[in-house]
């Protein structure tokens, strides 16, 4: 982290520099903060500490859904302890095939990008490269980081990476074969701000809010296995009870050993009223408290 202002306020993206990830952070602090490049989503969340106290990390697209390594990695104790999402922030994306100079189509037979990539780009891959094999990367950037200096385990002269056209300025021998290849005309990925911490300040961001939102995670508690209160999650209760707006839910395999017994995820709303956000989250919390269910705040803005 050397070369790093000791003032400005350090943020943890999805490296390397030209991912989307970089790019929604860019548009939201601008100088404000120095970005600090993570190889994984999950590096970002563990590298978040008092000395890298933000992160970004990408939470859904419009055309692919859900990030499911987010997702997974927010089962996590510690998201809810000691790190919080602290707003969203939405960027449009459009990809492009980027190959080393001089390649042509018919030369491609490896396409490598992360898996979002991969999958909001399925039609035009089955259209126009339907031979090739797909190779999931850890971000778009780095798929063509790898075709750059040569070390993917395929020939770089047959490979394409699917990532924005940004990359083509920051590695070196790569140009742009194909421009908007993705299949959804409005294509959007929204993300997900990230800190250590759930009060810390953050910096100024060129991107308000539209409205008061929270996250809040559920599930049958790990504690109440084998006993009488061992029960299944009653959702509709649940979210009656909570009396919130719900605008999304998502749902991941629980990580406790009882089998198909699931973590959901709700991002909710305010209703509004005069009541202040806090407060009424913390109302809605309290109305939730069940026997052998868990309910934690991943964060609030
Ligand atoms: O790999 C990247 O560039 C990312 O930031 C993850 C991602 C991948 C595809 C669309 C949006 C974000």
């Amino acid at each position: 982290m050397c070369g790093l202002d000791p003032i400005r306020p350090t943020l943890a993206f999805l490296g390397p520099v030209g991912t989307y990830s970089h790019q929604a952070a860019y548009d939201c602090f601008g100088n404000s903060v120095d970005y600090v490049p993570k190889q994984t989503i999950q590096a970002v969340f563990r590298s978040l500490s008092l000395d890298l106290p933000l992160g970004i990390v990408p939470q859904e697209n419009n055309t692919h859904g859900s990030v499911i390594e987010t997702y997974d990695i927010l089962r996590d104790p510690a998201i809810g302890q000691s790190n919080f999402i602290r707003g969203s922030t939405i960027l449009a994306v459009r990809h492009c095939l980027v190959v080393r100079q001089g390649v042509k189509l018919e030369n491609i037979d490896h396409v490598l990008s992360h898996g979002q990539a991969l999958g909001q780009c399925r039609s035009f891959l089955a259209r126009l490269l339907p031979w090739a094999s797909l190779v999931p990367t850890d971000s778009t950037a780095s798929a063509a980081e790898q075709i750059s200096n040569g070390t993917t385990a395929f020939d770089p002269y047959r490979c394409a990476a699917i990532c924005s056209s940004i990359v083509t300025t920051v590695f070196e021998g790569l140009e742009v074969l194909l421009d908007s290849i993705q299949d959804g005309e409005a294509n959007s990925t929204r993300f997900y701000i990230v800190s250590h911490g759930s009060d810390s300040t953050l910096p100024p961001s060129r991107i308000s809010p539209v409205r008061r939102e929270a996250l809040l995670r559920t599930s049958t508690s790990q504690e109440s296995h084998g006993t009488s209160e061992c029960k299944r999650l009653n959702f509709v209760k649940l979210i009656k009870a909570l009396d919130l707006e719900i605008l999304r839910v998502d749902r991941r395999p629980a990580l406790h050993a009882l089998t198909f017994r699931d973590v959901y995820f709700l991002e909710v709303g305010d209703i509004g009223g005069n009541t202040p956000w806090s407060e009424k989250l913390s109302q809605a919390l309290q109305r939730v408290t069940y026997p052998g269910i868990e309910v934690t705040l991943l964060g609030k803005w």
